[in-house]
């Protein structure tokens, strides 16, 4: 509801004479902005500026709307928005559609948000981090594919621990994953026991193994696609998901150094990961790439191609960010606040991501763990079923 800006006869209550006043900075700010930039058009013989028309006050943040002269162009708009951030130090959000609406947000993104203040939420989602906005979230029924990127120490690695318990806790009997760690299996190893995990490869080799696994439930599936005219496992009664998590995939990358054989391995890993991103997704397959070095060589083009979701922590240079992304701003986030995060997908938006450590995870997770034998079990039955989902 928009309340047309009035200065009220009376100022009551302190709060709002204070409010008022910051308000008034804010607008006078913003017109000394304009007036600057020269954010405006020739309108008869003189140059005329926007004009505030209304103000909406929210919790979270201030709205300004302006009517703007005939003529105004976006490109004259474009910097506005930096400008303004920096000059009120202030998160601001610039959108133009007949009326100029200059959302002032009153919060700054948070510097640490804990896993355990995520909202639940149903269906195939996870969070993705919070901002001045609010909690942003992914859902993987609509955007199988993922990849995400970031110099170590960032937050990958924690942002997956994110993922696989928040997943773990909403469809614990509906969800798998098979993990290709390829730090040596030191970060997913110790979640080897949980019923979902199906498998954790710790080395090229067995992750080539994991990954013969997943091709031949694909092609099992694909034939049970085509034999009962289902096109995507969101309009069948499928219940179930695979999640392929790749922690560390620049490893799985075949290098000019290697055997032949290594190489043909890496090759056939590669061409997996390119199929599961192609057609996996249909087939109700999820793939989380993970990479710590984004370029043409460790990102499978298919895989990135595929990933309608990019998330990217802070990385070193302007072309990893293209990489990454496909755009830049990776190399400008904050290099003494982990968590933080660049997700794009039809649009760019900064969150902080949730952060979880291992023992809240190991906490959260532990009703799922089954014993060895049990897991021998397991094991053998995905062996005999090959991931069996019904
Ligand atoms: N969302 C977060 N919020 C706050 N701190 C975080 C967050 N994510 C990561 N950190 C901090 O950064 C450290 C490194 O994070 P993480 O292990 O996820 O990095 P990484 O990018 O996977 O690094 P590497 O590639 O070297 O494994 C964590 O131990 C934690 O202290």
């Amino acid at each position: 509801m928009f309340d047309i800006l009035l200065i009220p006869a009376i100022s009551g209550a302190v709060a709002l004479a204070i409010g008022i006043k910051s308000r008034n900075k804010e607008e006078m700010a913003i017109r000394k902005v304009f007036r600057n930039m020269k954010v405006g058009a020739m309108e008869g013989k003189g140059f005329v500026f926007p004009k505030l028309v209304a103000t909406e006050k929210k919790a979270d943040r201030t709205r300004y709307v302006y009517r703007v002269p005939l003529g105004l162009t976006k490109k004259t708009l474009e910097p506005v928005e930096e400008v303004l951030e920096a000059t009120l130090d202030r998160p601001v959000e610039v959108t133009f559609k007949k009326w100029l609406y200059i959302e002032v947000f009153h919060n700054e993104i948070p510097k640490k948000v804990s896993y355990s203040s995520a909202p639940t939420k149903n269906g195939w989602v996870v969070p993705l981090g919070l901002n001045e906005r609010g909690w942003h979230f992914h859902d993987f029924d609509k955007t199988p594919h993922c990849t995400i990127s970031g110099t170590t120490r960032f937050g990958k690695t924690v942002m997956l621990k994110n993922i696989m318990t928040y997943l773990i806790e909403h469809h614990p009997d509906d969800i798998e994953f098979i993990v290709l760690d390829m730090k040596g299996g030191l970060e997913f190893g110790k979640y080897k026991n949980l019923k979902q995990v199906v498998d954790v490869a710790s080395s090229p080799v067995e992750a080539f193994h994991a990954l013969g696994r997943v091709k031949v439930f694909m092609e099992q599936r694909e034939a049970l696609f085509k034999q009962n005219g289902w096109s995507n496992v969101v309009n069948t009664s499928i219940q179930k998901r695979l999640f392929v998590i790749v922690d560390e995939g620049a490893q799985l990358a075949p290098d000019r150094f290697m055997t032949k054989e290594q190489k043909d391995m890496l090759a056939a890993c590669q061409h997996t990961l390119g199929e599961i991103a192609r057609i996996g997704g249909a087939l109700g397959i999820r793939l989380i790439f993970c990479t710590q070095y984004p370029t043409s060589d460790t990102l499978p083009r298919q895989v990135k191609q595929n990933a309608d979701l990019k998330i990217t922590f802070r990385l070193p240079t302007g072309y990893a960010s293209q990489v990454a992304i496909d755009d830049y701003g990776a190399e400008e986030l904050p290099s003494d606040i982990p968590g933080r995060a660049i997700v794009k997908t039809h649009e760019k938006i900064l969150v902080q991501a949730p952060f979880i450590s291992d023992d809240e995870m190991m906490k959260r997770l532990e009703v799922h763990r089954i014993e060895k034998v049990e897991r021998r079990e397991a094991d053998r039955k995905t062996a005999e079923d090959t991931i069996h989902f019904e």
